[in-house]
């Protein structure tokens, strides 16, 4: 395994999805020059073939030549394993990820939601897990195509049994620098419980309302009846993050409301699965969080409606 300090070196990287953010974060450590392997579902022809092309708002570019894989058996044992897939596909992580990561190596979990570090430890033993929180717009439009519209900051913190509060070790600073030099902005956590809940201020109100009142994330922030709504449930968000022992200051809230003001119109990523009939990660999201909540003997009503306004929805369209 390289050291922390080497820019760039032979360390193996696996995408575990390659879709609207696996595919451009591991296309990016790709063009910084790491080794990157990309597992594939449907896009694995083509982009065995093709490669990957990158449209972003820091400058498009294109990778004629990617390691593809659709299957996991044939893929080289790797030090650090990005999952990437939606979290619906989760019950899949048994079977690609033992396999997939070198002892000692490091599963690095970008996906939305709460308590997926806690069930990839149960999964694969003696390596680490580290929790990303992504605050990225990107979407994948064709096979292979990945449109990166906005932002692109990852928030690190490494799971420890509990979520309690962990030292920066060695292994996420290489991770960190790794990410840096693919030009990604990088923030460190000793807390990831508190980033997830953090995370959550964002995705439990704009992509439970972009999904059960058809609208964009503009269109619920200058609408006066929407925008109180999104602050009352940002607040219980805050709410279920205490029964954690984690505090999100009011100043928190204002910032994730300013920061959508000034976000460019957007069709969050659960609008977009629901519109194109995919499944939605409606237990990652909600139904997780508030467990955690309800075990802790806190009752979160509207987010609660809102989870079983979406279980609704999920079923009558078939995508539960
Ligand atoms: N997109 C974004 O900007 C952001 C996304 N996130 C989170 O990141 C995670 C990933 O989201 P996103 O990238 O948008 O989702 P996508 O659907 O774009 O990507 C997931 C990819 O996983 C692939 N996949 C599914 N099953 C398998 C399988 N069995 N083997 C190999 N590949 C498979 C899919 O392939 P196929 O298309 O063939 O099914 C798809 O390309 C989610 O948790 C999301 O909430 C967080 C912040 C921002
Ligand atoms: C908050 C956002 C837009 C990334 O910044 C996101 O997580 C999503 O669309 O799911």
């Amino acid at each position: 395994m390289c050291d922390s300090l080497t820019p760039v070196c032979d360390r193996k990287y696996a995408i575990l999805g390659t879709g609207a953010l696996g595919g451009f974060y591991g296309a990016k450590l790709q063009q910084a020059g790491y080794d990157v392997h990309f597992l594939l579902k449907s896009d694995y022809e083509h982009v065995s073939k093709s490669g990957l092309l990158i449209e972003s708002k820091d400058g498009d570019f294109t990778l004629p030549q990617v390691k593809a894989y659709n299957d996991v058996e044939q893929m080289p044992q790797c030090d650090v394993v990005i999952v990437a897939l939606k979290t619906t596909q989760n019950h899949l992580l048994p079977k690609l990820l033992p396999p997939l990561v070198k002892d000692g190596g490091v599963v690095l979990v970008l996906q939305n939601g709460l308590g997926v570090e806690e069930d990839i430890s149960q999964i694969v033993k003696n390596v680490q897990v580290i929790g990303g929180l992504c605050f990225l717009c990107s979407n994948k439009v064709g096979a292979g195509h990945i449109r990166h519209l906005d932002y692109g900051k990852i928030t690190l913190g490494e799971y420890t049994p509990k979520y309690d509060p962990a030292p920066l070790t060695e292994r996420i600073q290489y991770v960190a620098n790794d990410f840096e030099t693919a030009g990604i902005t990088i923030e460190l956590a000793t807390d990831l419980l508190l980033a997830r809940w953090q995370k959550l201020v964002w995705n439990i109100p704009y992509n439970g309302l972009s999904v059960i009142l058809n609208a964009r994330t503009d269109e619920l922030m200058t609408d006066a009846h929407t925008r109180i709504l999104v602050e009352q449930l940002m607040n219980e968000v805050a709410a279920g993050a205490k029964t954690s022992g984690r505090v999100i200051p009011d100043s928190f809230i204002q910032t994730m409301l300013n920061y959508t003001v000034k976000m460019k119109p957007y069709r969050t990523s659960m609008k977009i699965d629901y519109d194109e009939g995919r499944p939605l990660e409606v237990e990652a999201i909600f139904g997780n969080p508030l467990r955690k909540a309800q075990a802790a003997g806190a009752n979160l009503p509207q987010i609660s409606c809102m989870y079983h306004q979406l279980k609704f929805l999920t079923q009558r369209n078939g995508i539960a």
